[in-house]
């Protein structure tokens, strides 16, 4: 239940802007890995291109190759819904969906898959998604309330549960913290933790004790000026980035001094 992501040469683009080029990178499975860098370097639209997510804007596209354990996302005849269920995504501001009780938005993703449960198989989904986001003991004698009701911290867990209702390969998160106090941070990191027992884990986030904290590797997108198309500069092991960086754009970002 957890895919190699290897991406090669990728360009993206929204119309005729290229808003990111040419990054080539491997992410392990059962691995954290963090993208940081600095606003605007192109780290959303690029973890968005790892679900097709950025498809959903007119006129976005790549050029390049991802490959989920070999298999192109990007190949003929490949279904960007089939995708996205395989690779789920968690944003940066918590979005249950409101008017849903916290049972249903946990099943929304599987109907939406137009999978049919029996009540029994349900309450057992619900259960299992729900303690693998860490949120089941908090919850358990309220299912059937709003998710609207939760507190943020909460709302983000109950959209990780969701996530992994639909059983993906993949989770993607882009700065899934931003929006959190930090009780509720530090929980979704030690869920983070957890969750790379099962999934491939890849996270936007623009704190750095988070990427230092979360992964076990970590990529450094920087652009070259305004205007210009984002870049990876540099990706290697958290330790490595955070300790002794080749580039030193990447040590430069990392001590504060500029970004
Ligand atoms: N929907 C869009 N249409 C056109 N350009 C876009 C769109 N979304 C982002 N861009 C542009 O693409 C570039 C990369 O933006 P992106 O949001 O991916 O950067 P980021 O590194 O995630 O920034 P931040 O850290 O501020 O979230 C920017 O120049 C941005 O203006």
């Amino acid at each position: 239940m957890s895919k190699r992501i290897e991406v090669h040469d990728l360009n993206v683009y929204y119309g005729k802007f290229k808003a990111v080029e040419g990054v080539s990178l491997t992410v392990e499975p059962r691995t954290v890995t963090a993208f940081i860098g600095p606003s605007g370097c192109g780290k959303s639209t690029f973890i968005r291109t790892l679900n097709r997510m950025h498809e959903v804007i007119p006129g976005a596209y790549v050029e390049g190759r991802v490959l989920l354990d070999g298999d192109n996302l990007y190949g003929p005849g490949v279904d960007p819904v089939r995708v996205r269920r395989t690779v789920g995504m968690v944003f940066q501001r918590p979005n249950p969906f409101p008017t849903m009780s916290i049972k249903e938005n946990v099943l929304a993703g599987v109907r939406l898959n137009g999978q049919r449960l029996s009540a029994t198989a349900s309450a057992d989904l619900v259960e299992r998604s729900l303690r693998g986001a860490n949120l089941w003991n908090e919850v358990k004698d309220r299912l059937n309330s709003p998710g609207s009701g939760l507190s943020g911290g909460q709302q983000q867990r109950l959209c990780i549960a969701r996530a992994i209702a639909v059983q993906p390969e993949v989770i993607l998160m882009d700065e899934p913290c931003s929006a959190l106090d930090p009780i509720s941070t530090i929980a979704i990191e030690d869920l983070i933790g957890e969750l790379k027992e099962q999934y491939t884990v890849v996270i936007v986030t623009h704190n750095m004790q988070q990427a230092a904290r979360v992964s076990d590797q970590t990529a450094f997108f920087n652009l070259a000026a305004q205007g210009k198309p984002g870049r990876l500069i540099e990706i290697g092991s958290t330790e490595k980035i955070f300790s002794n960086p080749d580039e030193k754009a990447t040590e430069d970002y990392i001590t504060g001094r500029f970004g």
